[in-house]
């Protein structure tokens, strides 16, 4: 269960003290999430998110992710938006935590993705890249090529605990990562951790984004590389190129690709895998016995970095 941080009814009560919310009716932990600790809070005026920023999110970055939300709301995109409290800040303490609340958004995420799952994701992504591009703020991706061989640094070379010969593997993959990364393609604010669990659907539209805490600047394919990932492989670890094709096509209706964003796709779905099963690999290496939150698996993003290392073009994908 997500909840690092347990909060006390009169911790609650005085934090909300800060608020026009009204008063407290309760306050209940979110099992679902890995990062944060989530609350569901409920005041005399309505439901709302109470979220205490955890170990991976730094304390500097946070004014980027609560004004961005704030930026993509007004302007149309459904996310969250932070609450101000009556001295005009979002970003306040609690438990020795940064803490903020956010307006509760309706819907669900969807555990069986379908083509048009894929297909409305698309669409509302591109038009998220859209409305960022004015977005005054700048936080670079720390998370991208810089970072990843310093975070396989942090592995202690225990790569092997979990498979043999993944250590190398890895490390082969980040110089050769290193080496044929693009330096130029089309770029703006980026989500940078769009699964599944982070977009909500209701009936047969897509209500909105949640859990902003990786947005950075970057380029704007490398987000749709991280929603291939995350969205078009099967539980059996095959790829569905159906749904690939509805993703990117829908995206493509509302920001067209460049010949340089489509030829650089499957170098960039590569490095996205290699993203996510390294900070897996750390938080499976890393985590206290008996520990609430389940590990996520690497080796299932070991499996999807090798098939888009075989990748020769955009048929692939479904598409060309
Ligand atoms: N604004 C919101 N509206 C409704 N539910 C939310 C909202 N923010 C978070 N949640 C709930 O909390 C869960 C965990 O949130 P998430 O931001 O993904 O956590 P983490 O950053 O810890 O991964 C979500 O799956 C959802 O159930
Ligand atoms: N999406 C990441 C883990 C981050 O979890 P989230 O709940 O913040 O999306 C992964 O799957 O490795």
């Amino acid at each position: 269960m997500a909840v690092y941080t347990e909060v006390t009814d009169s911790d609650v009560a005085a934090f909300v003290a800060e608020y026009d919310l009204g008063e407290v009716v309760s306050l209940k932990g979110i099992a679902e999430g890995v990062e944060n600790s989530n609350y569901l809070l409920s005041t005399t005026t309505g439901n709302y998110i109470l979220t205490l920023y955890e170990k991976r999110v730094r304390r500097e970055d946070l004014p980027y992710f609560l004004a961005l939300m704030d930026h993509l709301s007004d302007r149309g995109i459904p996310c969250p938006t932070p609450v101000h409290g009556r001295d005009g800040e979002a970003l306040r303490e609690l438990c020795g935590r940064p803490a903020a609340i956010v307006t509760f958004l309706q819907g669900l995420w969807p555990k069986r993705v379908t083509a048009e799952h894929c297909r409305l994701l698309g669409g509302a992504l591109a038009r998220m890249h859209v409305a960022g591009r004015d977005f005054p703020m700048y936080r670079p991706n720390n998370l991208s090529v810089e970072g990843w061989r310093k975070l396989l640094e942090s592995c202690d070379g225990r790569g092997d605990e979990v498979m043999p010969g993944l250590t190398e593997e890895l490390e082969r993959e980040v110089g050769v990562l290193e080496q044929a990364w693009p330096g130029d393609l089309p770029q703006g604010v980026i989500h940078a951790d769009l699964f599944p669990d982070n977009v909500f659907f209701q009936g047969d539209r897509l209500s909105g984004f949640i859990d902003f805490y990786f947005a950075c600047n970057d380029f704007f394919a490398y987000d749709l590389a991280i929603c291939l990932n995350a969205w078009c492989f099967e539980p059996d670890d095959s790829f569905n190129a159906t749904k690939a094709r509805a993703l990117l096509q829908s995206y493509c209706s509302v920001r067209p690709f460049s010949d340089e964003e489509m030829a650089a796709l499957p170098l960039l779905a590569r490095g996205s895998a290699l993203r996510f099963l390294l900070t897996r690999l750390f938080d499976w290496l890393n985590h206290p016995p008996g520990a609430y939150v389940e590990p996520k698996d690497p080796v299932e993003y070991l499996k999807k970095l090798r098939f888009h290392r075989d990748v020769r073009g955009p048929a692939a994908y479904g598409l060309g």
